[in-house]
C-alpha cells in the first residue's frame, strides 16, 4: 500500500474518499428491479432469486422450527460465546431503556412516553461470510425494546448455518425466513404470501441489501444504511503499527466494497502501517477480498501535516468505525463528532466490538454518522409526549395561544381556547 499526503489529495480524490457509496449507488437499478418482481410475484420470486444469487432450492421459507432445533443441537462450547457475548449485548442496551418521565413547567405538566414498535424485521447477512453476531445485535437491542413480533430473514443457503439460526433463536425472534439481499427487504416490506409485512427494518448488509433498504424507506420506516464495512484509525506515532493494520485488514475482510483507512502525523508510522497492512493481508483466507478493499480509491493510508489535519480528515470521512490509537485519545475523541463507534487505545479492537463487549456493531456507513449513530434500543422505541393543563396554567399562556393562532388566521383554533373561558 501506499502512503499518501492529504495535502496533496485532489479535489476529486476527496470527494471519492468524503462522499463514498461503498458499491450501494451502482446498485441501486438492480435492487429496484427486485423489489418489482417481488411484489408482483411474492414467493415465486423469492425462490427464483434464491436459485439466482444463492444458488439452491429453497423449500420451506419460513424456518422457525429450524431456528429452534439448531440452537438445541448446538455444540455447548460455542453456545456458551453465543450466550456470553448476548448476555454483555443485552446488559448495554438495557442500560439505555429510557423511562417514561413528567415534569412540571410553570404548572403545565409535560412529558414523554416510550412504546415498542410492534412489527419489527431484522435482516441478519450471511452472503460470502455467515453473522451470527448481526444476528444477536439485531435482535437483542429489538427484544430489549419490547418489540411484539420480530421477524428475521437472512440469506437461504443448500445447508443453512447452524449458529446463525441457533443465534437467531437465542436473540429471541418470533419468525425466521430463508430471503436474502434486495428481496428480502421487499419481502419484509411489502409482504409475499408467506413473510408478512412489518412496520420497520433494520440491520446491516451488502451493497444491495442497502439499496434496497433506501428504496422502501418512503413506505416502511428503516434504520439507516447500515452497508459494507468501514474503519478509519487515526494514530499518532506512539501507537503501534502493526495493531493499526490488524484492525484495518479484519474490516477490509468483509466485503470488497469495504472501506478502510488509516491516518496519521508521523510519516514513520504511515510507512510501517502500510507495510503491516501488505504483510497482515498475505495469507488471509479472504486475501482476495481484503486485497480488493486496500485498493479502493476510499481506502488508504493517509499522513497529515499536523495531528488537526488527521482529526479534520477523520472527522470529514465519519466512518463506521472510529479507532483512536494515540499518546491523548481522550483529546482527540473530544474534537470529533461523527463516527457511528469509537476504539480507544490499543487494546480495544474493532473486533471486540464487532462480536462481544455488549455495543452493537450495526453502525451507518458512507458518511451516515454525520447525522445518525448505530442500532440502539431507540430504534425500536417511538416516543409521545403527554400533556396536562389546569385552569391557572392554560390561562398563563391563553394570550399567546390566541395571539399566535390569530396571526396564523386558524381562529378556532383561538376559539377553542378562549370557550374555557367563556362558560363561566
Ligand atoms: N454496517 C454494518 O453495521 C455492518 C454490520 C455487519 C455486516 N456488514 C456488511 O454486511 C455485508 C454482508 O455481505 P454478504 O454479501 O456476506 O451478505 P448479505 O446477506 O448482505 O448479502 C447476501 C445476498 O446478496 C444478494 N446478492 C449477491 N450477489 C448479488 C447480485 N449480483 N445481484 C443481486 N443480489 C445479489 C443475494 O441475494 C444474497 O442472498 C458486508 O458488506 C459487511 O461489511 C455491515
Ligand atoms: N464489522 C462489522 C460491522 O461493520 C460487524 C461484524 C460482524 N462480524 C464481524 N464483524
Ligand atoms: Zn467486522
Amino acid at each position: 500500500m501506499n502512503v499518501q499526503c492529504i495535502s496533496e489529495l485532489t479535489p476529486d480524490e476527496r470527494r471519492v474518499l468524503f462522499k463514498r457509496s461503498g458499491g450501494v449507488t451502482d446498485a441501486k437499478d438492480t435492487a429496484r428491479e427486485i423489489i418489482g418482481r417481488v411484489r408482483e410475484e411474492g414467493d415465486v420470486a423469492l425462490r427464483d432469486y434464491a436459485r439466482e444469487f444463492d444458488g439452491c432450492e429453497v423449500g420451506n421459507i419460513d424456518i422457525t422450527a429450524d431456528a429452534a432445533r439448531a440452537s438445541e443441537e448446538l455444540d455447548a462450547d460455542l453456545r456458551a460465546h453465543i450466550e456470553t457475548a448476548a448476555a454483555n449485548i443485552r446488559a448495554f442496551h438495557e442500560a439505555q431503556v429510557p423511562d417514561d418521565w413528567r415534569q412540571s413547567f410553570g404548572g403545565r405538566e409535560l412529558g414523554r412516553r416510550f412504546r415498542p414498535i410492534k412489527r419489527v424485521g431484522v435482516y441478519a447477512p450471511g452472503g460470502t461470510a455467515s453473522y451470527p453476531s448481526s444476528a444477536l445485535m439485531g435482535i437483542i437491542p429489538a427484544a430489549v425494546a419490547g418489540v411484539e413480533h420480530i421477524a428475521v430473514a437472512t440469506p437461504p443457503a443448500e445447508t443453512l448455518d447452524p449458529v446463525t439460526l441457533a443465534a437467531i433463536h437465542i436473540a429471541g425472534a418470533d419468525a425466521v425466513y430463508q430471503v436474502g439481499g434486495a428481496q428480502a427487504v421487499a419481502a419484509l416490506a411489502y409482504g409475499t404470501e408467506t413473510v408478512s409485512s412489518v412496520e420497520k427494518i433494520t440491520g446491516p448488509g451488502n451493497r444491495f441489501v442497502t439499496a434496497a433498504k433506501a428504496d422502501v424507506r418512503g413506505d416502511v420506516d428503516i434504520d439507516f444504511l447500515a452497508g459494507p464495512s468501514e474503519i478509519l484509525v487515526l494514530a499518532d506515532s506512539t501507537a503501534n503499527p502493526a495493531f493499526v493494520a490488524a484492525d484495518v485488514v479484519a474490516q477490509a475482510e468483509h466485503d470488497p466494497n469495504a472501506s478502510v483507512v488509516a491516518v496519521t502525523d508521523s510519516e514513520a508510522l504511515a510507512e510501517s502501517i502500510a507495510e503491516s497492512i501488505d504483510a497482515q493481508a498475505s495469507g488471509r483466507e479472504r486475501e482476495d477480498i481484503i486485497r480488493e478493499t486496500l485498493s479502493s480509491d476510499a481506502s488508504g493510508v493517509f499522513l497529515a501535516r499536523s495531528i488537526s489535519e488527521a482529526v479534520l480528515f477523520a472527522e470529514e470521512y465519519a466512518p463506521e468505525h472510529l479507532s483512536i490509537q494515540a499518546d491523548d485519545d481522550e483529546a482527540l475523541l473530544e474534537r470529533i463528532d461523527s463516527a457511528g463507534s469509537v476504539f480507544l487505545g490499543p487494546y480495544t479492537p474493532v473486533a471486540a466490538g464487532d462480536y462481544a463487549s455488549g455495543t452493537n456493531h450495526v453502525l451507518p456507513t458512507n458518511g451516515g454518522a454525520r447525522v445518525t449513530g448505530g442500532l440502539s434500543v431507540e430504534t425500536f422505541l417511538r416516543s409521545s409526549t403527554v400533556q396536562r393543563l389546569d385552569r391557572e396554567s392554560l390561562s398563563n399562556i391563553r394570550d399567546t395561544i390566541t395571539a399566535l393562532a390569530t396571526a396564523e388566521g386558524l381562529e378556532a383554533h383561538a376559539v377553542s381556547v378562549e370557550r374555557r373561558f367563556s362558560e363561566e
